[in-house]
């Protein structure tokens, strides 16, 4: 399966979405990040004007790249595996009700999801698994990545 062949990669916001302060995304998704670099060589660093291996941004409905989003519920987010020019970019359906902490969707989850996806993973099939294909709310103060993700992604960058 494809991988970045660097371990520097730089990522971009390039929308938001109105349920939460723009702080908080950026943090959540810093935060998303951390939990793939914490275990593995990779590096991420957040760029303002240039152009970005990662490309975020929240959008409804026909966005631009043929998979458009489905209104609430169903999909809430995709990401493209790596490569160059959409490659890693992450996509949030901005039609989902987005949260911090509480039972709504979590934006730290789906975005340290996503960013799996980002950089080379497929969906898992162990449940519990980050990259399990459906979400399921865990507190994200003491998330932890479990071990299956953690093999996958060493396996490809380890
Ligand atoms: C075929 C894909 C475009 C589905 C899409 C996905 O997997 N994106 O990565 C997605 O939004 N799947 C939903 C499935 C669902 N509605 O339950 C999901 O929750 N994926 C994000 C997610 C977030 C956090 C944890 C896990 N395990 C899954
Ligand atoms: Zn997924």
């Amino acid at each position: 399966s494809p991988k970045w062949e660097k371990t520097d990669l730089t990522y971009k916001i390039l929308s938001y979405t109105s349920d939460l302060p723009i702080r908080k995304v950026n943090d959540a998704i810093k935060r998303a990040f951390r939990v793939w670099s914490d275990v593995t060589p990779l590096r991420f660093r957040r760029v303002y004007l240039r152009q970005a291996d990662i490309e975020i941004k929240f959008a409804r409905r026909e966005h631009g790249d043929g998979f458009p989003f489905d209104g609430k519920g169903g999909t809430l987010a995709h990401a493209f595996p790596p490569g160059e020019g959409r490659g890693g970019d992450a996509h949030f359906d901005n039609d989902e009700k987005w949260s911090d902490v509480d039972q709504d969707i979590n934006l730290f989850l789906v975005a340290a999801h996503e960013f799996g996806h980002s950089l080379g993973l497929d969906h898992s099939n162990v449940s519990g698994a980050l990259m399990y294909p459906t979400y399921s709310y865990q507190n994200p103060e003491t998330f932890k990545l479990p071990a299956d993700d953690r093999r996958g992604i060493q396996k490809l960058y380890g």
